[in-house]
């Protein structure tokens, strides 16, 4: 199985999610974005696809390194070609990022997923073929109606426990809305979610990234009182010595690092510093799949739990080939939006998800993403 072609594909799509100033996604009018197909191709027609952000593939890229190291090896050898790619970051001149090393990654294990027709997940070794999914609501807004007040989010929550969720992440308000970020805020929403939902779903926060460690502190202690689950990225993550203090200062679960690089790397001292209660990994975060798994494998081993940030069929793989995660990431979700209409590109959703809030992984083979090929050619840029 012999690499011979490394191409991007890119195409427009139609969304309703719109970044603002800071990076979090909100909704708006749909508009036509720029996504990336990656597709690997070996000399006897094996394919495997994984999708990005076009400037993650661009051509300079892919010339100056991935084909370098892919083109003439065997695809089977995902390890190896992880390692090499991995070791060209340093020499790149920050050129060559962990998100590339994700596509890349994932379009392999993809590709052998077609080859063999079989899930990834089976081919890592399957532990569940469903697991119970939290509701990861995007952030604040100021928009009427919205997620502009505590009562929203109450009134949202409400909605995706009808929908079948038993756990439910708020993002709060965070810049560029105008009055963030504030604690007092920040916990007078979380009061009205679970005032909202009741004692039994399970609740977390993904707060303001910038909080000093006192304000951390004191939304740590009011989480408390409201029985969430967990805290997750109160603070600048590259400060691993405030998150030691917090995890030290807090009953409640801090959960991290998600942002910070480093990879399984990092992930490891973090572990070693009890600088969080649970551990945090994700495909795009760690630089693919493979990584990913080490994380998760090397918290096992400290007995800690890993929790996998983000959606996608990437993700979902990893959670349902490991057993120290409780929770699939879905979202992000907004009253305005219909997560479930999905991916005008895919036929099917990748991580769909029934009554009871349990996310069942398709048996499609590789990744299992439901790919309109025809689509993306119809709606082909270069
Ligand atoms: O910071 C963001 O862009 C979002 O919060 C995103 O990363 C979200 O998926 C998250 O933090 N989940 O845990
Ligand atoms: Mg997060």
């Amino acid at each position: 199985m012999i690499i011979t072609h490394v191409e991007a594909r890119v195409f427009k799509t139609t969304t309703r999610r719109h970044s603002d100033s800071a990076g979090h996604a909100h909704p708006g009018p749909a508009h036509q974005v720029q996504q990336a197909m990656l597709t690997i191709r070996t000399e006897d027609g094996h394919e495997g696809h994984s999708f990005t952000a076009p400037e993650i593939v661009r051509e300079h890229v892919l010339e100056k390194f991935v084909r370098k190291v892919l083109v003439g090896q065997d695809a089977r050898d995902r390890e190896r070609l992880w390692q090499e790619l991995a070791h060209w970051q340093r020499g790149s001149a920050a050129q060559l990022t962990d998100r590339t090393l994700a596509v890349v990654d994932c379009a392999l294990w993809d590709l052998a997923g077609r080859a063999l027709n079989q899930p990834v997940y089976k081919l890592i070794g399957g532990y569940r073929d469903k697991v119970l999914a939290y509701g990861s609501i995007m952030c604040g807004d100021e928009l009427e109606g919205g997620l502009a007040t505590p009562e929203d989010y109450g009134r949202f929550a409400e909605t995706l426990v009808k929908r079948g969720y038993k756990g439910i992440k708020l993002h709060t308000w965070m810049p560029p809305v105008s009055w963030a970020p504030d604690v007092r805020m920040d916990l007078k929403a979380c009061a009205a979610v679970r005032e909202a939902v009741g004692p039994d779903i399970r609740l977390m926060i993904d707060a303001f990234h910038w909080y000093s460690r006192s304000d951390a502190l004191a939304l740590g202690k009011g989480l408390e009182k409201l029985g969430f689950d967990w805290i997750e990225e109160p603070m600048d993550e590259q400060s691993m010595s405030s998150y030691k203090w917090l995890s030290e200062n807090l009953d409640i679960p801090v959960v991290g690092p998600e942002s910070a690089a480093g990879k399984h790397w990092h992930r490891a001292e973090w572990v070693k510093f009890g600088a969080c209660d649970i551990l945090r990994t994700g495909v795009n975060d760690v630089g693919g799949i493979t990584p990913a798994l080490k994380t998760m494998h090397m918290a096992e081993a400290f007995g800690m739990e890993c929790e996998v940030h983000g959606n996608t069929a990437m993700n979902l793989h990893v959670v349902a080939a490991t057993k120290n995660c409780r929770w699939y990431e879905r979202g992000l979700l907004h009253p305005f939006l219909e997560y479930d209409d999905g991916h005008d590109y895919l036929k099917s959703l990748s991580d769909p998800m029934d009554r009871d809030g349990f996310v069942h992984v398709p048996d499609r083979p590789g990744l299992g993403e439901d790919i309109d090929f025809d689509f993306i050619e119809n709606n082909r840029l270069k």
